[in-house]
């Protein structure tokens, strides 16, 4: 399956014939064969299939429980992943009465200037970039969390690689940085799963409902198939994708003139008002002590029934904070290195928190017997 590494035909035969950058590829191994080598098995499949319905379910307003998207900014290190998955399989099943958790298994990452890209393309931190063993360490690492019991989700960030985990993830989402991305929308109107569209790094809201519309429908687009080869690909259009409030340049979105502000543009476009908060980024100003802050003012919400905050998002991971890949050093087990997270016994009071507010919010709910009135089925109203 690995073809030699060689010059990209772009530049003719000679490398030297460039004025600008250069490129040489090296072969990987397809989507078709990883997933034959790390294979689901239809029990493993369905327990995927359940969480992406239990997901909608809760998007929609059928289930009034609190989705919880929460773990490491990105995986680095498999072990450090599943020991903070058991944990976190622990926390699930005990809240579950009020909480929906997906772990964040994010194996891709953006970067605002320069940066490690994330273990699928370079699982060696150390610009080696050797995608091949990164693809089939991602896809393993993924199929291990899904066996504990636990949906997962990612980031869709480059087209070429959603095929590699697509049939694993349960909730994903497409970033700041790329929500106005066509290919992204397109690619999100495929894809077998809810899919959160993050507002701008600006903070822009705008764009984002602007996705949610795009991915809702179908598409036709040249993409990448199964076998790695350019192929018409024909989408259905996406019914279960929704805004993130990540908050951006502009200041933090999470709060509850924020939250009205977004859910009143959502009505305005004839889509359901309902939206996923993201404690962290632009929120928290990547900041995990403002993070533990940002998520209790969130649940202060919920608690006051905020019905239209269907999601939350928290960056936790064993350890508190970050720290830097490249200093040489031995790294810290179970510490993020991309973006400051929650430690563990902060991820549980925020959990915790969380999870009582829900049940608030029930309480309050079935009170004023409004609940579930607004319950939508898909994308519009
Ligand atoms: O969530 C992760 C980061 O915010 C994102 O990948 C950008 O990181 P950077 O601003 O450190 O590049
Ligand atoms: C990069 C991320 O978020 P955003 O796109 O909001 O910056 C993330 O959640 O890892």
């Amino acid at each position: 399956m690995f073809r030699e590494a060689g010059n990209s035909f772009l530049h003719g035969k000679s490398p030297n014939n460039c004025t600008g950058g250069r490129v040489t590829v090296s072969a990987v191994p397809s989507a078709t064969s990883l997933a034959d080598q790390l294979a689901v098995s239809g029990p493993l499949a369905r327990t995927v299939l359940h969480a992406r319905h239990a997901v909608t379910r809760v998007l929609t307003g059928l289930d009034d429980r609190l989705l919880a998207v929460v773990g490491p900014c990105s995986i680095h290190d498999a072990d450090a992943a599943l020991a903070y998955a058991l944990r976190l399989r622990g926390m699930a099943e005990e809240l579950a009465d009020d909480l929906l958790v997906v772990m964040r298994a994010y194996v891709e990452k953006p970067r605002s200037a320069l940066g490690w890209p994330g273990l699928a393309t370079d699982p060696g931190l150390d610009g080696t970039f050797r995608l091949g063993d990164g693809l089939a360490l991602a896809r393993k690492i993924m199929l291990d969390i899904t066996t504990l019991g636990l949906p997962l989700a990612c980031e869709w960030l480059n087209p070429a690689l959603a095929e590699y985990f697509a049939d694993l993830v349960t909730w994903g989402a497409i970033g700041a940085r790329t929500v106005e991305s066509q290919v992204h929308r397109q690619l999100a109107s495929g894809l077998p799963m809810p899919v959160g569209m993050k507002n701008t790094t600006t903070g822009s809201v705008g764009p984002a409902i602007d996705a949610v519309r795009v991915a809702a429908a179908g598409h036709g687009y040249a993409g990448t198939g199964r076998d790695g080869t350019l192929t018409l690909l024909r989408t259905s259009g996406n019914p279960h994708c929704h805004v993130v409030l990540r908050g951006g340049i502009a200041g933090p979105n999470h709060t509850a003139p924020k939250v009205a502000e977004a859910l009143s543009a959502l009505r305005a476009a004839g889509l359901a008002e309902r939206v996923v908060v993201d404690a962290s980024h632009g929120n928290s100003g990547k900041d995990h002590e403002r993070q533990r802050l940002v998520a209790g003012e969130i649940a202060d919400q919920v608690a006051a029934g905020a019905w239209g905050i269907r999601g939350v998002l928290l960056e936790s991971f064993l350890r508190p904070g970050r720290q830097d890949p490249d200093l040489g050093s031995p790294l810290v087990f179970g510490q993020s290195v991309t973006d400051p997270c929650l430690g563990w016994e902060t991820t549980v009071e925020a959990l915790w928190q969380l999870a009582e507010a829900t049940r608030a919010r029930r309480e309050s709910l079935a009170a004023n017997a409004t609940g579930h009135l607004d319950v939508v089925g898909s994308a519009s109203t």
